[in-house]
């Protein structure tokens, strides 16, 4: 069994933990939080062993009924691989106790790219990955546009892809973030981030994004556009989709045509937390024009897609499973899900 710890138990490292227990070749050694909070309490419920990064605050915990197991650095010494979900920036600040250590870490989309040796995608390159001491897996919007863009790449070549992100203004429990009532322009410059993100996985992509945030905190709204380098029809791509288990496609017969309505399916299909890890692409919106210009509508649940990434990474950083669709077909077994 790989004995993962979870250095920041948060709306990231809470999902990861979950994934990695319902796995049957890894197990949580630890997970950590810097203050008593809600999610200490279902760390304790989860059985998943406590650990703190200021010792100092054992107190406090343990007042509150939390028993604390240690400090985060004992915590890692029991690991055989790291994940850190720590706040944006904070992985980066993390990582030489990680080497100190000589532990595989896995860090998350928050981070710049050179803080760990290959940012990663499970479909995209995971090979590449296998037995690589760190992995970053990439954002919630790198992801979504990753697995699309690679998946109609195989299939047909892409020559550029254009995309615009709409993006949910912060998670449902983020009660100090916005806007409440305001389209905001971010970045207001073009491109954003997200096209060079895309191109630390995908380098050969030619790729302009633009981004903006919203008054929403269920999901992300892509609209996607690609040039195709092969002719194809509309129902070749669906195709494509249908076969990709990280692309689920929103039926026509569903009538679902927004963020809040998929959370709801995803709640009344029985998802943990409502999850949607695969790309939500809404199948009416997928056009293929004069043969090779693609269009679509994808939602991208922020909180949930990157959760299988992180478990494929572990096998790859630790080199246990060679083969990406093995991995891919146990990661999404374990969680119990066929994309929709
Ligand atoms: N929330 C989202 O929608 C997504 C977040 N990400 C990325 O995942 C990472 C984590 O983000 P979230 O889970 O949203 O953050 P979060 O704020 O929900 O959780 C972070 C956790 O780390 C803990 N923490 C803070 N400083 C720490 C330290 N020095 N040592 C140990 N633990 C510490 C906090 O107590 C908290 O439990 C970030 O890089 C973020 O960019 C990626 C995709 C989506
Ligand atoms: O929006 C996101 O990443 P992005 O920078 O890829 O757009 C993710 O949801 C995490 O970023 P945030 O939670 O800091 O907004």
């Amino acid at each position: 069994m790989i004995k993962v710890a979870i250095n920041g138990y948060g709306t990231i490292g809470k999902r990861v933990a979950d994934a990695v227990a319902a796995q049957p070749d890894m197990e949580v050694i630890g997970v950590s939080k810097t203050s008593v909070s809600a999610e200490a309490y279902i760390a304790k419920e989860r059985g998943f062993p406590l650990y703190i990064a200021d010792i100092e605050k054992r107190e406090s915990f343990e007042k509150a009924g939390i028993p604390v197991a240690g400090d985060v650095e004992e915590m890692i010494k029991k690991a055989d691989i790291v994940v850190d979900a720590t706040p944006g920036g904070v992985g980066a600040k993390n990582r030489p106790i990680y080497e100190l250590y000589k532990k595989k870490a896995i860090f998350q989309g928050g981070e710049d790219a050179d803080v760990a040796e290959i940012s990663f995608n499970a479909h995209a390159n995971y090979k590449e990955a296998i037995g690589k001491q760190s992995a970053r897996v990439v954002s919630c919007n790198t992801t979504g546009l990753v697995r699309v863009i690679h998946a109609l790449d195989q299939a047909f070549g892409v020559e550029k892809v254009r995309a615009v992100m709409v993006r949910r203004g912060g998670d449902p429990n983020d009660i100090k973030r916005g806007p409440i009532d305001a389209i905001v322009l971010n970045p207001v410059t073009i491109p954003s981030h997200h096209g060079p993100d895309v191109r630390t996985v995908l380098p050969h992509i030619n790729i302009v994004t633009l981004a903006m945030i919203v008054p929403t905190t269920f999901m992300h709204m892509h609209t996607v556009q690609a040039d195709l380098k092969k002719e194809t029809t509309r129902d070749a791509v669906l195709e494509v989709f249908r076969s990709h288990n990280r692309i689920g496609l929103v039926t026509k017969a569903t009538k679902i045509t927004s963020n809040a309505q998929l959370r709801e399916y995803t709640q009344d299909l029985g998802r943990p937390r409502t999850d949607l890890w695969e790309n939500g692409v809404f199948e009416d919106s997928v056009s293929v024009l004069d043969g090779k210009e693609f269009y679509c509508f994808q939602a991208i649940h922020q909180e949930a897609d990157v959760i299988p990434e992180n478990i494929d990474a572990i096998r790859a950083l630790m080199g246990t499973v060679n083969d990406p669709d093995e991995s891919i077909r146990m990661t999404n077994e374990a969680l119990g899900f066929v994309a929709i």
